[in-house]
């Protein structure tokens, strides 16, 4: 791999080209903030350098100062990793340079590249250049002075939206607000920056300081509105990321104290939000998103992803046509299989009904969502699966019509074709039992509504090849899946990790805690929604049955409530038919249910785990912890058996799959947070208390007594993943 440099060089026409070279994405890495403050020095230096030009190699400019840097801020708790660049690279040796310098735009420049490219005197982009301020999504604010000069070149508004949507606008809007010059051909960019960079020293064109400019701020009352609007809107939507309300304050402090006091203002604030748990959880998880398709054994030797054009959906249930809809929305042909023509025209419509949702909603153009449908055909019979290159099975949680399904797919699909299953739990060694196929079998485990969330959880059995998985994880990819291989297990990583997380909310209701103030704390701890209105959501039947095949496969540790059957037996199945723990009305929100009270007291006396009959006292935190702890355990089981290749993955299918709140950086993360041995001695406290149901885990006790992050890697080879 190429080291990151920075290359200067000196035309006939005394223009330096200085050139990021950092691929992928010319990430400002320490080495390129060095060399390019060493260069713009030898620039200014040099009498045979009338002007300057900075641009990046590869077709990109810049995708921002190099997160890794921060991570290891992270890792180390030293924050003098962090260099100075605002000051002494934007401000002293490229804005306030005594030669001008254009900065020559294209593919992206995106957080700190566009805050270098801020700092120039112009801006030429090639078309189609990704332009954007996305800090926000790492929990920091930009610190290269995006928060000042931004404003000052595109108006407070539309800055202010860029900053807090972290959304990057092309060079066409760019053009039109102000913030790019010029847009001309690749193959143009940087003979016109050259020329430009020399038109600014004959003042032909005008030398503009950004952070100096105040035309495009208005008067201070105009800023003081949008910026309190800004405020009002970020308190309601994103009460736990401090760094909107912190980018928001810093601006306006370059408003009323001026862009340099600003830049100034903003450095400080960076640095302490760096080092805040927010920025540690995304960053976190930016890494760990892009960890995923790194297979040990799979992505490492060498194999080529398979094309994989045709697909077959077999039950067009509310899981088999989100998992059509999201193969259809990537472009792959696909074959809908029912048994009945009344069952095959309801997952068609529910098809239809999805893709057209999106485009209503504007996800998607009314010609992409024609393109999807007409690549989607609905069949009775396995015909056409002649043809197929993968089939992914969503039928119900039955072992042994799963078995006949597969073996039927084994006879008739062709030889490579990905025998998949949408399983949620069942074992796949059992689902491909009665076939000779098992290396060509594996689970594809979609969350529902299966187009919308992102995670694909990808299982592997022992005898699964290398191949198939690889071309799930690229199937994953084309349908815009986070796609993470895990083992093959009960529950596998993901359900299994989950699994006490409801349980433990029953657990409490029948301990004599309010179902609603439960719901409440776990909403305000970040999820969207509490347990009994995920319950509500997902229907009780789903909930009963999947309780049922934990309690045969944990039964050391799982908790049975009646509190389900009592609620099922009222009449009641949560959304579906309006009524659940909360009341179900069209058009207003779910409104809690007084009349389960009586139901509630019923699954409390039949329980009968309230001391002394009463309900136990408890504080916010501790029901939280009380729910969120036994996660944790069943997390640390997992990663002990190996069924996650790496804690990250966990972290990542926890926010993806399960809504885990993202600035948290995912359950094991926050479990290294909070400390390892706080959980566990409040474990220990709870199972003394209510039972084995709490009762830590090796894994977690061992960590725990020694100090060892949940979230090392473990030193013995993983279990499950033998292969890997
Ligand atoms: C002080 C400043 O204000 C602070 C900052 O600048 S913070 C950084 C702001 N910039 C960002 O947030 C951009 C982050 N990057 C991205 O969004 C995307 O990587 C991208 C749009 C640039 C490219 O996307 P894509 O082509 O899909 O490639 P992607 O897989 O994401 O990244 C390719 C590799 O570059 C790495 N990378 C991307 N941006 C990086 C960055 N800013 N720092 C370090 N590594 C980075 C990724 O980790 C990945 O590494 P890997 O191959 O080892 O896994």
């Amino acid at each position: 791999m190429a080291l990151p440099k920075v290359d200067f060089e000196v035309g006939a026409d005394g223009v330096a080209v200085i050139t990021m070279g950092n691929p992928p994405v010319n990430a400002l890495a320490i080495p390129i903030i060095m060399g390019l403050k060493d260069r713009f020095d030898e620039a200014a230096r040099r009498n045979d350098v009338k002007a300057i030009v900075l641009t990046g190699k590869g077709g990109r400019f810049s995708g921002g100062f190099d997160i890794s840097v921060m991570k290891k801020v992270h890792d180390t708790g030293d924050s003098s990793h962090l260099p100075d660049v605002s000051v002494e690279l934007v401000v002293n040796a490229i804005e306030d340079s005594k030669k001008p310098v254009v900065a020559a735009v294209e593919g992206l420049a995106l957080g700190g590249g566009l805050e270098l490219a801020m700092g120039c005197h112009a801006r030429i982009a090639a078309p189609r250049a990704q332009l954007g301020l996305p800090e926000l999504t790492l929990g920091i604010i930009p610190g290269f002075g995006g928060t000042q000069r931004l404003p000052r070149l595109i108006g407070l508004s539309k800055a202010v939206e860029m900053m807090l949507t972290s959304k990057p606008i092309t060079s066409d809007e760019g053009r039109k607000l102000g913030l790019i010059d010029s847009i001309v051909s690749s193959e143009e960019l940087l003979k016109v920056s050259r020329l430009w960079a020399l038109e600014i020293g004959e003042r032909r064109k005008p030398w503009v300081r950004s952070l100096h400019r105040t035309d495009k701020i208005g008067s201070l009352s105009e800023a003081r509105k949008v910026l309190g609007t800004a405020r009002q809107h970020v308190k309601k939507t994103a009460p736990h990321l401090p760094q909107q309300q912190a980018c928001v304050d810093v601006i306006e402090y370059g408003i009323v104290h001026g862009g340099y006091s600003g830049v100034l203002k903003e450095a400080e604030v960076f640095k302490k939000l760096v080092v805040s748990d927010t920025s540690k959880g995304l960053i976190n998880i930016f890494f760990a998103q892009r960890a995923i398709t790194k297979v040990p054994g799979v992505t490492d030797i060498g194999l080529k992803p398979r094309n994989i054009r045709k697909a077959a959906v077999i039950g067009g249930g509310l899981m088999g046509s989100g998992i059509a809809t999201a193969l259809l929305l990537g472009n792959i042909r696909v074959f809908l299989k029912e048994i009945n023509s009344e069952f095959l025209t309801k997952g068609i419509k529910t098809i239809e009904g999805n893709v057209n949702g999106l485009a209503r909603r504007g996800k998607l153009t009314k010609q992409k969502a024609d393109a999807a449908l007409s690549l989607l055909q609905g069949v009775l019979d396995y015909t056409e699966f002649k043809y197929v290159d993968l089939v992914i099975e969503a039928v119900i949680e039955n072992v042994s019509l799963k078995q006949t399904i597969f073996s039927d797919l084994e006879k008739i699909c062709p030889p490579h074709c990905i025998l998949a299953s949408n399983t949620s739990t069942i074992d796949l060694n059992l689902v491909g039992k009665k076939t000779s196929s098992q290396d060509r079998i594996a689970g594809a485990h979609f969350f529902s509504p299966a187009h919308i969330m992102p995670l694909l959880e990808i299982i592997r059995t022992d005898k699964t090849s290398p191949q198939v998985i690889l071309d799930l994880i690229t199937v994953g990819k084309i349908i815009k899946k986070a796609p993470v291989v895990v083992g093959n297990c009960t529950g596998f990583a993901v359900n299994k990790t989950f699994f006490p997380y409801s349980q433990a909310a029953s657990l409490l209701v029948n301990l004599g805690v309010d179902v609603y103030r439960i719901d409440r704390l776990i909403r305000d701890f970040g999820f969207p929604i509490g347990p009994f209105q995920l319950a509500d959501l997902a229907g009780y039947g789903v909930s009963f049955a999947t309780s049922k095949v934990f309690a045969d496969a944990f039964s050391d540790r799982v908790f049975n409530s009646p509190l389900l059957d009592l609620m099922m037996k009222s009449g009641r199945n949560g959304k579906n038919n309006g009524r659940g723990y909360y009341i179900y009305e069209k058009g207003s929100k779910p409104k809690p249910d007084p009349s389960i009270q009586p139901i509630i007291e019923e699954s409390r006396r039949i329980c009968n785990i309230m001391p002394n009959g009463k309900p136990i006292s408890v504080t916010d935190q501790e029901i939280v912890e009380m729910i969120l702890f036994p996660v944790v355990n069943e997390a640390c089981r997992v990663l002990e058996d190996g069924v996650a290749i790496r804690a990250s993955d966990l972290d990542i299918a926890s926010v993806l799959g399960m809504s885990f709140p993202n600035y948290r950086g995912g359950i094991v993360f926050w479990a290294d947070l909070v400390g390892g041995n706080h959980i566990y001695t409040s474990l220990k406290k709870w199972t003394q208390l209510y039972g084995n149901f709490f009762k830590p885990s090796k894994y977690l006790e061992e960590r725990a007594v020694k100090g060892i992050p949940l979230s090392a890697p473990a030193s013995s080879t993983p279990k499950l993943l033998g292969r890997l």
